[in-house]
């Protein structure tokens, strides 16, 4: 295992991507002690979800704020700054140079871990064509990740099949988070590009975040059992 993790459980992060902390609170209840690390994204943050962080941290769990923060660099600084206090582990950024080096200025915590997004795991080359970019995805997340590096980051969120690319760039102690994850199976939704657990693992990603085939499984402790013999089987 990664000499950075110590917990096994530590590598799959469960995205709470529901609509209410109540929801929220079911699903953390239902996975009991099969989860140690969520993901907490701007549909509840925005709904409590920034008090529920505060109640997973005094509780023992490890939190992800992914709020994608990407503005100028003051305003990024002064943002980072507010939520350094609030306890999380994790919390992401787009992989912007002004929006990361506002980011890393702002950090009041250092604990607090800044993870910078490079190319959304639903983007194929074509929506980059159409969002204006004229680079294709690998080379994308090669230059992101090489700026985050020099900037102080302490790891990239990309897909887990960019993970070869990305380790070469930022070396063995940042983190590599990865999500996109799919077990063989399961529905892809919107994400394009994909892993399942085991070939993440295998690929050297530290931390893999699963949302929908977790949360909307009909046995979700069921489920996410499942991932994790597959995370350790690959480990
Ligand atoms: O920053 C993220 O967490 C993120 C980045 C990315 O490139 N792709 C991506 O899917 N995510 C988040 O990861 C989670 C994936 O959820 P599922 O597709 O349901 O497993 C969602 O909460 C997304 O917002």
């Amino acid at each position: 295992m990664t000499q950075k993790i110590n917990d096994l459980r530590d590598r799959m992060i469960v995205a709470l991507d529901v609509p209410t902390i109540w929801d929220a609170y079911r699903i953390v209840s239902q996975l009991g002690d099969e989860a140690s690390f969520y993901k907490i994204g701007y549909a509840l943050a925005f709904a409590g979800g920034l008090q529920l962080t505060q109640q997973l941290v005094a509780e023992g769990k490890k939190v992800f704020l992914d709020l994608k923060l990407h503005d100028i660099g003051n305003t990024v600084t002064e943002g980072v700054q507010s939520l350094s206090n609030l306890g999380v582990d994790f919390l992401t950024v787009h992989a912007y140079p002004q929006t990361m080096r506002g980011a890393v200025e702002g950090r009041a915590e250092a604990a607090l871990k800044l993870l910078a997004v490079t190319a959304l795991t639903s983007y194929d080359d074509g929506d980059l064509r159409d969002a204006g970019y004229g680079l294709a995805v690998r080379d994308l997340v090669r230059m992101r990740a090489e700026q985050a590096r020099t900037t102080g980051i302490d790891g990239i969120v990309c897909s887990a099949a960019e993970t070869e690319i990305v380790r070469d760039v930022v070396g063995a102690d940042m983190l590599i988070v990865t999500p996109g994850i799919r077990p063989a199976g399961s529905a892809a939704g919107d994400q394009k590009r994909t892993l399942t657990p085991g070939e993440a693992i295998r690929a050297g990603v530290d931390h893999l975040v699963i949302g929908r085939p977790i949360i909307r499984a009909a046995d979700p402790r069921g489920a996410a059992a499942a991932i994790m013999d597959e995370i350790a089987a690959a480990s």
